[in-house]
This record gives structure tokens, sequence and C-alpha cells, in this order.
């Protein structure tokens, strides 16, 4: 439902300037015009034809020189999520870590596989069943300082009755209701700000 959903908003996204069909093809092209006519480099080339003999998945290069094979294959791995695609239209790649799993599985290894202390902002907007339990693995796992916000959405509606009765009896939190409407409708719904106070 999402990949349906999300292709022709990237495609709104990239219809006015379209890139180049496949630029990746053209970049190697480039190359290998440049190196055949102007200056001799040790890419890989356009002949030993690896594109041919491999299909993978997962990747290791080792020794990737001016990128030409990393670029060749790249272009052969499976599509990009839509959402990778639209974070790096808005150019803003370098600054988005996307996790592909489970927030349950993955809040515990942000330390060890992020470097990351604490967050100064969680923005909760998964499913609505995990928002409480995330919370408290946050907490837990030492993720949240003094001062830290999660920002809750669909509070309301779908809502996150749980959740709510938590951040708002809690001590622990300072927490404040924005109301708004569902997006793009008449519903009732909100944020919840909360602060972390410990
Ligand atoms: O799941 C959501 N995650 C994060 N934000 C959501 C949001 O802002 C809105 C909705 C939503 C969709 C359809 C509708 F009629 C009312 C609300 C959902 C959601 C709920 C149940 C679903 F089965 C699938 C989507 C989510
Ligand atoms: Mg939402």
């Amino acid at each position: 439902w999402h990949e349906i959903i999300m292709e022709p908003i990237l495609d709104t996204l990239t219809q006015s300037t379209r890139p180049q069909r496949r630029p990746s093809q053209r970049v190697i092209q480039a190359i290998d015009q440049f190196c055949r006519q102007k200056e001799w480099a040790m890419n890989v080339g356009d002949e030993k034809g690896m594109h041919h003999v491999v299909n993978p998945a997962t990747v290791l290069e080792l020794g990737t020189y001016c990128g030409y094979s990393t670029v060749r294959i790249a272009s052969l791995l499976p599509p990009t999520p839509i959402a990778r695609q639209i974070i790096a239209w808005a150019g803003l790649q370098d600054k988005v870590q996307l996790v592909e799993e489970a927030s349950g599985d993955w809040i515990p290894k942000m330390r060890t596989e992020f470097g990351v202390e604490t967050f100064d902002l969680v923005f909760l907007d998964h499913w609505k069943d995990r928002y409480l339990p995330d919370t408290k693995l946050l907490e837990d796992c030492g993720l949240l300082r003094k001062g830290s916000v999660l920002l809750a959405d669909n509070v309301i509606f779908p809502g996150t009755p749980e959740y709510l009765e938590y951040v708002r009896s809690s001590p622990q939190y300072e927490s404040q209701y924005f109301q708004s409407h569902l997006e793009y409708t008449k519903v009732e719904d909100g944020l919840e700000k909360s602060v972390y106070l410990d």
C-alpha cells in the first residue's frame, strides 16, 4: 500500500525535471569516453562486463579508486526505497540515516551502531501500538536526556490512548497537546509534545 502511494509522490517530485534515464549509466559512459580518448585510468572499464557476471543485493567493494566501479555495482542493486529517493531528491541524504528495521530491534542498538548518546527530538509517527513500548525502551536505553522532546503524531486519530495516559500522568514528562486535524481532512487529530524532565 505504502509503495503504491509513495510512487506517485516521487513521480510528482521528479515530473518537472525528470533526470536523465539511469543517470548512473551517463556517469559511466562519460568516464569511459574520457579514459579512452583523453587519459587512461585503472577503472574496471566497459569491456570486462561485470554486470553480466553478478546480480548482488549486498556488496563489499575493496578498492574504490574514483568510484567508477562503485557506480557500476550500485546501479545493479535492487531499486532504492522510495523514501530514500525522496530524501535524496530534497538533497538531505547526507543528513539522514535511514534504518529499515523494527524500532524495537534498533533502539537498543542506536548507541553502538550509530554512536548516538541521546536524542534531542523523537518524532513518533509509526505503528500506534509501538509508541509506548518504544518510549519505555528509549528511557531504559538512556537515550533521553533532560529536555529531550517526544513529539507524537495521531494521538487522537487513529489515537494512542495508552501512550497519552503514560506521558500525561508520568512525573518524568511535561506534556502539551497541540490540537489540529488529521492530515488533509477535517477530522480532529493533533500532536502531543512531551519534554523529558529526568
Ligand atoms: O499508520 C500510521 N502511521 C503514521 N501516521 C499515520 C497517520 O498520520 C494517519 C494514518 C491514517 C490512515 C488512514 C486513515 F483513515 C486514518 C489515519 C495512519 C494509519 C493508520 C492505520 C492504518 F492501517 C494505516 C495508516 C498512520
Ligand atoms: Mg502520522
